[in-house]
């Protein structure tokens, strides 16, 4: 089968042929997060706020895989995560990001049916498990926390300084395949809102073949701004079949028997 994607050729719909999870999970992602009603996100006081220790990175790649734009520092970072719904230190390792052809569509999750422009993911696996140390071997280890992913929706506002070094180095991984190593330090810290307090919660999985069920998903209640110039740069990435990646995103998947948690009323 050709490699997946999101055409009608391989897209969503056809993923379960190579990966049935995609059909036969009962926790894939991502989801509609419903904050009212019957099924909706229970606010959990417990849930402390999340902890991230994101020095500058100094040296990563910036890689158009064909179905995303991805930010990989080189193994030695020492970036990492703790707090919020975790037990253990997570160990980051690239973040990337889901986006629409315009501005009423884009983000993976959805708070209430709504979608954001854009998603922005970042992957962590943990550190401190016995059975795997690597990403890879976390990724097939079936435990349902061996990843840790925060998502933050992107929406259209001011133009973002912190993301500008991202942003305006998307025309230099157009194509499919492409990749530059980062010019300079990045500060991914300076991105993310000052207070990671607000946040939903729960078990999933990957939302891309293997769609492996192996993730511990924070999304945050609070939006990122990009200015349109920001998402137009997105929109411009090419899928490696001439045409631009344009709505990288999977649509929502049943919740099953599972909560999702809040971490405010
Ligand atoms: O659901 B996500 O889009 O957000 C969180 C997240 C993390 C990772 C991926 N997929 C990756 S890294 N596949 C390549 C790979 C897959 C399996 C082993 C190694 C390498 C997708 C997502
Ligand atoms: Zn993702």
């Amino acid at each position: 089968m050709a490699p997946w994607g999101y055409s009608k050729e391989n897209g969503p719909a056809t993923w379960h042929k190579d990966c049935p999870i995609a059909n036969t999970g009962v926790r894939q992602s991502p989801i509609d997060l419903i904050t009212t009603g019957q099924t909706c996100a229970k606010y959990d006081s417990n849930l402390k706020p999340v902890i991230v220790s994101y020095p500058a990175f100094s040296e990563a790649t910036f890689l158009n895989n064909g179905h995303s734009v991805q930010f990989q520092p080189s193994a030695g970072n020492l970036s990492e995560l703790s707090g919020g719904p975790l037990t253990k230190k997570y160990k980051f390792e690239q973040f990337h990001f889901h986006w629409g052809n315009n501005d009423s569509e884009g983000s993976e999750h959805r708070v209430n049916g709504k979608m954001y422009p854009a998603e922005l993911h970042l992957v962590h696996w943990n550190s401190e498990s016995p059975n795997f140390s690597s990403f890879q071997e976390a990724v097939g280890s079936n435990d349902p926390h061996a990843l840790c992913v925060l998502g933050f929706f992107l929406k259209v506002g001011a133009e973002n300084a912190s993301l500008k070094p991202i942003t305006d180095l998307l025309s230099k991984v157009k194509n499919a395949g492409s990749s530059v190593s980062f010019p300079g330090k990045f500060d991914l810290k300076a991105v993310l809102p000052e207070t990671l307090t607000d946040y939903y919660t729960y078990d999933g999985s990957l939302t891309t073949p293997p769609l492996a069920e192996c993730v511990k998903w924070i999304v945050f209640k609070e939006p990122i701004e990009v200015s349109t110039a920001q998402m137009e740069a997105f929109r411009a990435v090419d899928d490696g079949h001439g045409k631009p990646i344009t709505g990288n995103y999977r649509p929502p998947c049943p919740l099953h028997t599972r909560t999702v948690a809040a971490s405010f009323k």
